[in-house]
Parts: structure tokens; C-alpha cells; sequence
């Protein structure tokens, strides 16, 4: 039974109870082109400038654009590296609170802590097992955490950014291989990347901007004062000539701060330049950092708010969870029918 009419079984329980009376009166298969939308992004502290603008920006756009997006808090893979449990708990509920904050509206897309849908866990251990060595060999940075969770609910469209795109070819490796032994099954999920899929760190524009990273200056995250950003742009490392021109592989530093001046304005990339014209770096520094600080700023607001109500966002979390697990069910069983266990 193909993906497309799994998704048309009303819940588990419903879905279950049809596998149970036997083939008849399983759902009847109907083609279904529904795209769904899903992307994740780890409790590891509040995003930066390049999660936002690789990512969270974009799934908000998504929210208007697709009938059925989920967004997971994926705290499962947060812990392929030690968390402290009372911090881990905060930083799921900070993270739904900035996510909130950003423009994920609940009622139009599904927020959810993928803990809470076990689902998730039994289908990743099902696929992990579907990974061939060699496979593995071909990723540059493999952890456990890589990213099957978009099979859970057969979705269609990963937002995500260049980071990620390794993870996203070993899912669609594994949907496709899944399809070739058990029959069409998972959509093979596309990622959709953004003109910012890759923010570099303000001090060494060749890598990514990263919550990692040890140098303080480098990352720029959403809640960081307005002195604090100011301090960051002004350290950002360009290069000696003083003029703004957006030229990535020649001025890498000085064209990161462009297209970020570009991401948070909303302006194309040669208007920024041309309305620069006559400012040397150093100034030019300033006007960037003044508008993120101002694309911040309301967001900001918005997330003291939003900390303060901590029922509310359990509450988002739970109802997420539960809808999220409605679609992720029928998927399941149906997969655990296809390997043989049920
Ligand atoms: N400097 C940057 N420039 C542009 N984009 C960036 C930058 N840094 C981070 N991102 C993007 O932010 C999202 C969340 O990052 P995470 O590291 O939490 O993201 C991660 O660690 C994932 N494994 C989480 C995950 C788990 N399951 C998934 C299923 C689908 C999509 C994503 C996931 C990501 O889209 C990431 O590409």
C-alpha cells in the first residue's frame, strides 16, 4: 500500500483496526499529491542569524504556501551530545517560544517534540538498520542524527540549509532503496534551500555560521542585545579593500555581510550595494548590524512574552505532538507490515 493511501487512514487506531479486518477493509488507495512540508531543528540553545535566515524565515513563508507543514524540536538528536537535563527542558520550551515568536503559527502548521511521537524512534531504528556501511562512508560528518524524521509522515519538501543537504541525500537514498525492496512507498522527499543556505561565521567568512562555534564573535543569535550585535558586525572579519561590492568568491567576508544586509531588509542584493555606495566598511558594518537589529527587535518582544506562559507552550507542544503522531502511526504500522513484523 502506497504512502498516498496510508495517509488517508483517520488516525492510528482507525488505521490499525482497518489492517487488523484484513485488506478489504483497509483504506482504499486513491491518488493523493499532497505535498507536505516538514524540518527540524535542535533545543541546542536560541538560533543564530544562519538558522534563522537559512531556515526559519523560509518555514514561515512555507506555512501560507503548503496545506500541510510540520516543524519538529527535535530534541532526540539534541542528545547524540550530552545535555543536562534541567537545561535540555528549557531549551525546548525557549525553542518553541522563538519559533512561536518568529511566525510559526500553530494553527497553520504542526509544531512538535519528536520524543513525543515514539513513532519516530521505531522508524528511525527500521531505516538506520536499511544503511549500508559504505553509505555512511561517503558523509564527511556522520552522526546518528541524521534526519530520516520526514519519512515519519511521508512528507514531500524539507526546508533546510546547506548543512543538511548530506542528511537529505541519504534520506532520499533510503525512501528510494525502501521503495525498490517493499513496493512504492515514500515519497522521496526534495530539499528546498533558500538563497541564505549557508550564513558564514562573521570571523572566517569560508565557514558556516554555527551555535558551536567557540568564538563568540562569530554567531549572532536572535536574542543577543543590540550592543552585542553592534560589537560582533564591527569585528566581523572582512578584507583591505574599503569600497562594498557583493563578489563570494573573491570579497567572501564583505559579500556575507551583503546578503545578509539583503536576507533581513528584504532588498535585492545590488540595491544594498547601490545604496552603499560612498561607505567604506567599517560604516558599512554599522548599517548592517542596524538592521538586523531592527529585523530583531519584534521578535524579541515577542519571545519575553511568549517565555512567560509556560502552560501556553506546553500546550502547543502537546497538541503538535498529538497531531503529529496521527500522521506518523498509519505510517508506521504500514512499514512495520511491509519488513515483516506485523
Ligand atoms: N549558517 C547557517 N546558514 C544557513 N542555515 C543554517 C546555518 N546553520 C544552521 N542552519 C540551518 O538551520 C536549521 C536548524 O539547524 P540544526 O543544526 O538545529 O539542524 C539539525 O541539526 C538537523 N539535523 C535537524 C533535523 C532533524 N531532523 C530533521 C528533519 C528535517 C530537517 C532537519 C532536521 C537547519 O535547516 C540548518 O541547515
Amino acid at each position: 500500500m502506497a504512502l498516498h493511501s496510508v495517509r488517508k487512514a483517520r488516525g492510528c487506531w482507525t488505521f490499525i483496526r482497518a489492517l487488523h479486518k484484513g485488506s478489504r477493509a483497509a483504506p482504499t488507495p486513491q491518488k493523493d499529491s499532497k505535498k507536505r512540508v516538514f524540518s527540524g531543528i535542535q533545543p541546542t540553545g536560541i538560533p543564530h542569524l544562519g538558522n534563522y535566515l537559512g531556515a526559519i524565515e523560509n518555514w514561515v513563508r512555507l506555512q501560507d504556501e503548503y496545506d500541510s507543514v510540520l516543524y519538529s524540536i527535535v530534541d532526540l538528536h539534541s542528545i547524540t551530545v550530552p545535555q543536562d537535563p534541567a537545561v535540555l527542558r528549557q531549551s525546548i520550551l525557549d525553542m518553541t517560544a522563538t519559533l512561536l515568536a518568529c511566525g510559526i503559527n500553530p494553527e497553520k502548521s504542526i509544531l512538535f517534540q519528536q520524543s513525543q511521537v515514539s513513532e519516530h524512534t521505531q522508524l528511525s531504528w527500521i531505516l538506520s538498520c536499511m544503511v549500508r556501511l559504505p553509505r555512511l562512508q561517503h558523509l564527511h560528518q556522520w552522526k546518528v542524527n541524521a534526519i530520516y524524521s520526514p519519512l515519519g509522515e511521508g512528507s514531500t519538501h524539507v526546508p533546510v540549509g546547506e548543512d543538511q543537504v548530506q542528511h537529505m541525500e541519504l534520506v532520499q537514498d533510503l525512501a528510494q532503496g525502501f521503495n525498490k525492496k517493499y513496493g512504492e512507498f515514500f515519497p522521496v522527499p526534495k530539499s528546498i534551500l533558500t538563497s541564505m543556505k549557508k550564513v558564514k561565521s562573521l570571523r572566517d567568512p569560508s565557514a558556516k555560521m554555527s551555535k558551536s562555534d567557540p568564538d563568540k564573535l562569530a554567531t549572532v543569535g536572535i536574542t543577543d542585545s543590540p550592543e552585542e550585535i553592534v560589537r560582533k558586525f564591527r569585528k566581523a572579519v572582512t578584507d583591505f579593500t574599503s569600497e562594498v561590492t557583493y563578489d563570494p568568491a573573491g570579497r567572501p567576508g564583505v559579500s556575507n555581510l551583503v546578503a545578509v544586509h539583503a536576507a533581513v531588509t528584504g532588498l535585492p542584493v545590488q540595491e544594498v550595494v547601490r545604496r552603499s555606495a560612498g561607505m567604506d566598511t567599517a560604516r558599512y558594518k554599522l548599517a548592517v548590524a542596524d538592521a538586523v537589529i531592527e529585523k530583531f527587535a519584534p521578535i524579541k518582544r515577542e519571545l519575553e512574552k511568549l517565555k512567560l506562559d509556560k502552560d501556553h507552550l506546553e500546550k502547543v507542544l502537546q497538541a503538535g505532538s498529538a497531531k503529529a503522531e496521527e500522521l506518523a502511526c498509519p505510517v508506521c504500522q504500514e512499514v512495520k507490515k511491509l519488513v515483516g513484523f506485523l
